[in-house]
């Protein structure tokens, strides 16, 4: 997947942009408040429908105006273009969103049309984040690989939703708590079969990203499901009926799942330098793309947003060549032309631009 053409109209201080990047490596250049990273941030939204830095989208619209729209052409892997919009009003709670030319029936049509994968300071989450950044990684891997996995996370959490519903109000119709305990058991065991074997074909792809990139030796991916893997779900959940009573909320399950990335035998971010988390970081995230390419034959597009802070020239180097390898669209932001003026092999795929106060040239 690539992005052939990217439209702004009043995203941030993005006023009025008409984007031609490559389908390969797209540099952006420019100083800081210049407007790369809101670039990076209207690609994201086109396939999340959410920014990583507002919680509000309104909050992206520029402030003198009343509406913002984000519109591409992207290509699909059979090579065809379409377009994809989204507009976003000042006084309407609702997002437009067109996808070839009609409203999708959900943002999880949008996303596994446009995979994105980001690479930005909050990534350094994976590692020193809690759980759910964890459970969120793998299931956007799962997500995109497994067609049927959506059904029965939906399933899972709705059963769960109910069950929580009736420990809340202190209730112990057991009738009704013996059906939804049936229900989280049937497809919290089927989410974690899915979590597992996702992990089991990643970790490879993981370890060989991690060794290109830096000399990180004996870690490890440990997957923790989220409930003692000696008893079923199903008895996991009767048998913490009353402690879960007292506390109001389902203790044990697939929603307390974990993945521990540890350096011989210790949490990666108690031993690790800044510079080897992005690393890790960045492995984990080029990983998910080559597995999500082998399995599905779509390619992820990658905005990474600062590249070269926390990496010294050596580290720089390998990281420019291993995204070169990927054969993806990627975004590359920085304040420093010269530090990604890297040995390329194909300079001439190569797309430069600069960015100065919401404009983006190429740069000459
Ligand atoms: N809703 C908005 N309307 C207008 N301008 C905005 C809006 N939100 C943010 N800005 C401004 O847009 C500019 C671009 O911000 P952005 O974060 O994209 O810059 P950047 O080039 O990534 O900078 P840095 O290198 O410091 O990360 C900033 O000056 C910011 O104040």
């Amino acid at each position: 997947m690539s992005i052939q053409r990217l439209r702004l109209k009043n995203f941030r201080n993005l006023q009025d942009v008409d984007f031609h990047p490559t389908p390969g490596l797209n540099f952006l250049i420019g100083k800081n408040g210049s407007g790369k990273t809101s670039l990076l941030e209207a690609i994201y939204l086109l396939s999340l429908v959410r920014s990583f830095r507002s919680k509000k989208l309104k909050n992206l619209i520029n402030h003198s105006t009343s509406s913002f729209t984000v519109f591409a052409n992207f290509v699909d892997t059979e090579g065809q273009v379409y377009p994809l919009g989204v507009q976003r009003q000042e006084f309407s709670d609702e997002t437009e969103i067109l996808l070839r030319g009609q409203r999708p029936g959900s943002i999880a049509e949008l996303t596994a049309q446009l995979p994105v994968q980001l690479i930005n300071p909050d990534a350094f989450r994976l590692l020193e984040g809690g759980p759910k950044d964890r459970r969120q990684f793998i299931d956007w891997g799962v997500f995109h690989v497994e067609p049927s996995f959506i059904f029965v996370w939906q399933r899972f959490q709705r059963a769960l939703k109910q069950r929580n519903s009736l420990l809340r109000r202190g209730r112990m119709d057991p009738l009704q708590l013996q059906l939804w305990e049936k229900e989280i058991a049937l497809y919290g065991e089927e989410v974690t079969t899915y979590r597992e074997g996702y992990l089991e074909e990643l970790r490879p792809i993981f370890a060989h990203l991690l060794a290109r990139l830096s000399d990180i030796q004996d870690f490890r991916l440990s997957f923790q499901r989220g409930w003692d893997k000696n008893l079923p779900l199903l008895d996991n959940l009767r048998a913490g009926r009353e402690k879960d009573l007292d506390q109001g909320f389902t203790q044990s399950g697939p929603q307390r799942a974990d993945l521990r990335v540890t350096i011989e035998g210790r949490a990666a971010i108690e031993v690790l330098s800044r510079g080897q988390q992005k690393l890790v970081v960045s492995a984990l995230k080029l990983a998910q793309g080559e597995l999500l390419a082998k399995k599905t034959g779509k390619r992820c597009i990658y905005l990474i947003d600062d590249l070269p802070a926390e990496l010294d020239e050596e580290h720089r180097q390998v990281f420019c060549k291993v995204l070169e390898e990927q054969a993806s669209q990627v975004f590359i932001t920085s304040v420093d032309e010269a530090a990604l003026k890297v040995d390329w092999k194909e300079p001439e795929q190569n797309l430069w631009f600069h960015v100065e106060q919401g404009q983006i040239r190429p740069l000459s």
